[in-house]
């Protein structure tokens, strides 16, 4: 057995996760922590009021009290590195304060960092209660193309500088206050390194604020990377952005006291869960990656930019010289989960339905979404199709049965997935594989739906 181990945290929409490796990358540990067991009336991890969507901040501190306090101190004491990731977009607000510089190892980091923040409740990825300024900015930058073409994204509601803007004019006060704002990402490594750790350029891709376009190459390392540095007091209060790899320095003493972490291990820049999945899948290009956590996303690495008015680019987390491609879909494992409960089953139960209905031709086609969608922007509602005698699609008006409600929905899930990244320009090919992870990854009745619907050759090309 090696004796180096490397942890690896996921902050994400319903949970924080650890995961210990070797150097062999031979998982040796895996402990959770969920939102929902913490006291802070979350439901799957997450407060909504109206469009606002939020997650108190200090329930993330609390958990890393409470997974630390299960995690094994024999591999804590052997940890060479520690990095993390992030749900993307959140944004949390730290008061102007030396509480992170001073944590002391005698109190959990709850006790210590109570008074820390200026916004009780982070925003996080969900909310799309920015309408307003998403438009200014638009507007502002001559349209959502001209937008895109410097951000990588037209302006969307969760994107952080939209989230920011909205706290400024409606808490001055507070933002006035607020010596920092991280990202979910680098918010958790600030806690390892008792400092605040610099936004990555890849989870920093998704704020609407970092110029990812051609030609700033010789930007890439300096603190010019945001596309505005006029209100110069949001860039202060963002520090200065920084490749995902690099590495932050060593953990604060407060780890090394009270969790028995060695004072030596380093502390590396935390990205977006998102980007984590395409640095872990080790893609290869023609590859897509699709991710069913709470969301879904669907991502693929890129050479070039070319970005559009629908669908993301980011800064690759590999290579700062290289992008990602990402649509995100906000009805993704929670409305599954929905459609599952409505009928009172078990995975089991729901996944052997999805395989028994799926050999059966159905003629039904549905696109379900209960929470408004992200791809595309704010749709509600569910819509059932039949197909007709003469091949017309009709509108269908009866109660669907069980097994008619639930292949589809997964089918109309996946092939509206396909749908867009064609759009998007991808075109998968016998070489293509298609990898799919997240917590949805293991059901396998599911990956063979998608695989099915996306054509690629065989189940045997999906690996979870
Ligand atoms: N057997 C299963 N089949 C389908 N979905 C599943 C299964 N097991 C777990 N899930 C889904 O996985 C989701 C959690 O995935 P995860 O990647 O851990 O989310 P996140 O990282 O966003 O917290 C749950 O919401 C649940 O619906
Ligand atoms: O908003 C996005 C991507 O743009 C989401 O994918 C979040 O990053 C949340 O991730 P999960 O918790 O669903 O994995």
């Amino acid at each position: 057995m090696t004796e180096d181990i490397y942890l690896g945290l996921d902050l994400s929409t319903q949970q924080l996760k650890a995961i210990f490796i070797d150097d062999t990358l031979k998982v040796i540990d895996c402990q959770a922590v969920r939102f929902d067991d913490l006291d802070y009336e979350t439901t799957d991890g997450y407060i909504q009021q109206g469009n606002e969507v939020g997650a108190p901040t200090l329930m993330f501190v609390e958990a890393f009290d409470v997974l630390f306090s299960k995690l094994n101190k024999d591999l804590l004491s052997r940890t060479k590195a520690i990095s993390a990731s992030g749900q993307q977009h959140g944004s949390v607000y730290w008061r102007e304060s030396d509480s992170l510089k001073n944590l002391d190892p005698s109190k959990t980091l709850k006790d210590s960092l109570v008074d820390s923040f200026t916004k009780a409740n982070s925003p996080i990825w969900m909310d799309s209660s920015t309408t307003e300024f998403c438009e200014k900015m638009e507007k502002a930058f001559g349209g959502k193309l001209a937008l895109a073409k410097a951000t990588g994204s037209s302006a969307y509601e969760r994107f952080t500088i939209h989230q920011i803007a909205k706290f400024a004019a409606q808490n001055p006060e507070d933002y006035k206050n607020t010596e920092r704002i991280s990202l979910i990402s680098s918010f958790a490594v600030s806690l390892f390194l008792g400092d605040y750790a610099p936004i990555d350029f890849s989870d920093g891709s998704g704020m609407n604020f970092l110029n990812i376009s051609a030609g700033q190459k010789n930007q890439k390392n300096s603190g010019n990377r945001w596309i505005d540095e006029k209100p110069a007091k949001i860039c202060a209060k963002l520090g200065v952005p920084k490749p995902s790899n690099t590495v932050c320095g060593t953990v604060h003493d407060y780890w090394t006291k009270r969790f028995g972490i060695g004072s030596s291990c380093q502390v590396v820049a935390a990205t977006g869960d998102n980007p984590s999945s395409l640095a872990g899948l080790r893609l290869r290009p023609g590859d897509l990656c699709l991710s069913l956590g709470t969301s879904d996303t669907v991502m693929l690495s890129l050479d070039s930019a070319d970005p559009q008015s629908q669908g993301h680019i980011f800064i690759n987390p590999l290579d700062s010289e290289k992008y990602m491609g990402l649509l995100c879909y906000k009805n993704g494992s929670l409305t599954r989960e929905a459609v599952k409960n409505k009928y009172s089953l078990s995975w089991d139960e729901f996944s052997a339905i999805l395989t028994s209905g799926k050999s059966r031709s159905l003629n039904l086609m549905q696109i379900n979404l209960p929470l408004a969608e992200i791809t595309p922007s704010n749709k509600l509602g569910r819509w059932i199709y039949e197909v007709d005698d003469s091949s017309e699609f009709v509108e269908v008006e009866r109660e669907l049965t069980m097994e008619e409600d639930i292949v589809s929905f997964i089918e109309g899930q996946f092939l509206a997935k396909r749908f867009h990244v064609e759009k998007f320009g991808f075109q998968t090919s016998k070489m293509s594989r298609l990898i799919v992870t997240g917590g949805a990854s293991k059901n396998k009745a599911l990956v063979q739906t998608i695989a099915d619907i996306f054509q690629v050759i065989k189940s045997a090309n999906i690996i979870e």
